[in-house]
Parts: C-alpha cells; structure tokens; sequence
C-alpha cells in the first residue's frame, strides 16, 4: 500500500471546508486549517499551545479524557457563533489526540434570514395573486336573453379549453372581463391564477416592470430584490389585458415577442423564463383599424385576434334589462312602471355595469321598496335619449317621434304637478295648454 507523506494529508485537511483543529494527547495544538481561523479568528499562533489555557471553555480536552465523541455543541465568541463536533483520535486503544470540526452558523444564520426573506417574498406574492386572482364569475352568471349574447357564451364556452387567445371586444361595462372570468373557470386552467391587468390604468412606463418583472438593481429606483412580472404570476393560469388598445408600440412589440417564444426576461436578466400563459385581451377601441394606422401592430393584432367575440351594447339588447333588473335588484324591490319604461329608453352609455350601480343607489333612496323616477341619479335623467328615435317613415312621423321623445324628457326632469309641468313649458317655449295637448296625443302618462 502506498503512504503518503505528512504534507500529502496536510492539504487534504486543508482544501475542507470546515473549519479543523487537531490537539495531540496533551492537549497541545497540533494543526489547524484556514477555514477554522476564518470562522473562529483564531490564527496560527495558537499552534505549539496548550488548547484549554488559549480557549478557556473549550470541550476538545474532555473528550480527550472521556473519549466521548461531541456532536453539534454551539460556541459563541466575540460575536463569532458555530457548532462544533469533536472526536477522540484513537491508536491501539489508546488516546493520543483529538480533533475538532467546526461549522459558522454566521452563515447558517445569514442563509436562515435570507431563506425567511424569500418565504415572506412568496408569501406576499400568494397574497398579491390571491388578490389578483379572486375569479368570481362562470357562464351561469351571464344573464341574457339575446340571440347575439347566447351565441357568444356558447363560442366561449366551446374555446374554453384550448389554449387559443381571445380577443372580446365592447364597450366599457358591458360584461368582457365576465367572459374572460368564465372561460378561465371553464377551462383546465382554472386552479392556476387568473390576474386581471387595466392596460390603461398603468403609465407607460412602468407597465413593462408590471408585465414582465425586473431584476435587483435594474434601474434606480428598482425595488431590492427584483420584481416579479404578471406573466410569471400567471404562469399555468391566464392573464386578462384589459384595455389592450391603450399599450405604447413598445410595449405591443415586447408583448409579441413574450407570445411568440413562451418566455419572459425580466428588465435587466441575461437569462429568458419559460411561462405558460393564456391571453385574454379585451378592448372598446377597432384593433383593425388602429392597425391600419399603424395605431397598433398588425403582428400583436393577428397574433390576438384569434377567437374574438364583440359584445354588444346593452341598449343594443334591450331584451336583457327585465332580466338583469330582477338579478340586480335587493329582494322585495320593484320598480315603477314609469322607472321601467325609463330603463327601457335610456342610452346606457355605462351598460350593465350603470345598471347595477344605479339600482343599488336607487334602492337605497327607495324607503317603501318600489323604485320611483325620484331615485334615480340627476345625470340618468338629464341624459338626452338619442337612439330610439323613429329614422324611417314619412318626416311627420319622425319629427312627432323626436318630439315625443324630447318632451318626455323633459317631463323626467321635473316634478310631476303645476309648477313642475310649467317650467317644462317654459324650457320647450310652449304654453300650458300646449304642453298637455302633446302628453296626451304621444300618450306620455
Ligand atoms: N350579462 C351580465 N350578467 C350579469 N352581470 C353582468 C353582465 N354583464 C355585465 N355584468 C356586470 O356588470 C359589471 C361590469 O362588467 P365587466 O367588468 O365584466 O365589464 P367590462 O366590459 O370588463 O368593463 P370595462 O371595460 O370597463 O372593464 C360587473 O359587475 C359584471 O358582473
């Protein structure tokens, strides 16, 4: 069998990375190695020394004695702290030194706090994504009775499944960020995160740190640590781009590159993550359009716009409001007659979301439980009725229809009594008599 020299094992001991002092059986130090000086800051000049007189306190000559193995004993000195494990150093049965291995906990300590930072970070983020990710809507709470509504939710529920992006297009507050909840909660995506993004409510320049996260130090005022983006938050789930329409082209090109290869670099990396995102994007504005002038790019648009549905306006489906009335409305709440032909002329410029913030304002007016033209908010009657109006027929048939139209109107604007249907009079510059001639021929009470 080979030996091998004294310096041989010297930088065998050496090159360990635990910290090792040999003692011999008089409990002088032998050796120890450089990772024991950086741990405990002690050098080389405790060598030659007796081991209990240099580190009073220490544990290595009593298991020189008691040939006791010492396993995990916690040393703190001058602010240094770390375990040490001891062991007796044998020979025919006989004592003839020890040795002890010793690791910083300094470290230990350092990798502890820093392991409790991440928890706390993932912590905040399961948070901030239950937030964010509170679905709370599925097809069955899609109230309509429109055929162009019917078929919507059935193409929805038909691509539900497939990963394909959609595009929903409408008007604000006529029900899109229901549909992206529904086909998420309809799909295989749905124990994964659902994060909703308002493209036009996050400034241009951070939205790119929003989406696609930075690292630590990326820019000045980055937050330590790093960030990390809604597509990564996303990741097996969905992301709803509410608003897309209003993304800068350079966000738009950023966005298209994330789609294309399935992977995110956060602002700042070197290195690409791979994400498993599906899109929903929803707007009010024509994408087309704005492609065609170079508004927004035609690559993002194509690449969006692959199942798309337009939601039509509520005044567009008329057909609903009974419907979405009695779904809205608090139990034992009706409305007047007037208050429902009312609902039923009205331009609706908010949509559904108008229809259920001004029912909860109305009913909380409504003492008696049945919702008067009283209770409804000034801007509602105050907004001129534009469509509905009779556009075809003879012009003494449009014209009487306007001014039916107009009249009643007005007469929603005012008290129902003398001095109400006088000042009605006066603003259409007509008289009394006049002004009840015309509500009884268009029949307006
Ligand atoms: N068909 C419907 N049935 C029941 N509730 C509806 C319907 N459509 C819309 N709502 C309700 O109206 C409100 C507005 O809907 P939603 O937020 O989905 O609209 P949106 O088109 O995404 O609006 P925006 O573009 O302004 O974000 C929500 O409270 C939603 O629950």
């Amino acid at each position: 069998m080979r030996i091998y020299s004294n310096k041989w094992w010297e930088q065998v001991i050496t090159s360990i990375n635990d910290g090792i002092l040999v003692i011999d059986e008089f409990e002088k130090v032998l050796f120890i190695n450089p990772e024991y000086s950086r741990i405990t800051g002690v050098g080389k000049e405790i060598i030659g020394k007796l081991l209990s007189a240099y580190r009073p306190g220490a544990q290595l000559p009593s298991t020189l004695k008691d040939g006791k193995t010492r396993v995990g004993v916690y040393r703190e000195i001058n602010g240094r702290a770390y375990v040490v494990d001891m062991a007796p150093i044998e020979d025919n049965g006989k004592i003839i030194g020890a040795v002890s291995v010793c690791k910083s906990i300094n470290e230990v300590k350092e990798l502890s706090n820093e392991l409790n930072k991440k928890v706390r970070q993932v912590i905040e983020l399961q948070e901030k994504i239950s937030t964010l990710s509170s679905v709370k809507y599925t097809f069955d709470q899609i109230i309509t009775q429109s055929a162009e509504m019917i078929d919507n939710k059935n193409i929805a529920k038909k691509i539900a499944d497939s990963n394909l992006p959609v595009l929903l297009i409408g008007e604000s507050g006529t029900g899109k960020e229901l549909f992206s909840q529904s086909i998420h909660e309809a799909s295989d995506r749905r124990n994964h995160p659902f994060i909703a993004v308002n493209c036009a409510t996050i400034p241009d320049t951070l939205i790119e740190s929003e989406l696609f996260g930075y690292v630590d130090g990326a820019f000045t005022s980055a937050k330590k640590g790093g960030k990390v983006g809604l597509f990564e938050m996303a990741n097996k789930g969905t992301l709803f781009l509410d608003e897309i329409g209003d993304l800068s082209y350079n966000v738009q090109a950023n966005l298209l590159r994330v789609l294309q290869e399935g992977t995110v670099r956060r602002i700042g990396a070197s290195t690409e993550i791979d994400v498993d995102v599906r899109i929903i994007a929803a707007t009010h504005q024509d994408l087309n359009q704005m492609a065609q002038k170079n508004k927004f790019r035609q690559d993002l648009y194509f690449r969006l716009n692959v199942a798309h549905l337009t939601i039509p306006p509520l005044r567009n489906r008329r057909e609903d409001i009974p419907f979405l009335v009695e779904r809205f409305l608090p139990p034992n709440y009706r409305l007047s007659k007037d208050v429902m032909q009312f609902l039923q002329s009205y331009s609706w410029p908010g949509n559904v979301r108008e229809l259920k913030n001004m029912l909860s304002y109305a009913s909380c007016l409504a003492d008696n439980g049945i919702i008067e033209m009283d209770h409804l908010p000034e801007v509602m009657k105050n907004q001129i009725i534009e469509d509905n109006i009779q556009t075809d027929g003879t012009l003494k048939s449009v014209v009487a229809s306007a001014e039916a139209r107009y009249i009643k109107q007005m007469l929603m604007q005012y008290e129902k009594n003398i001095e109400g249907r006088t000042l009605v009079a006066n603003n259409l510059g007509i008289s009394l008599a006049s002004l009840y001639n015309k509500i009884r021929k268009y029949e307006l009470e």
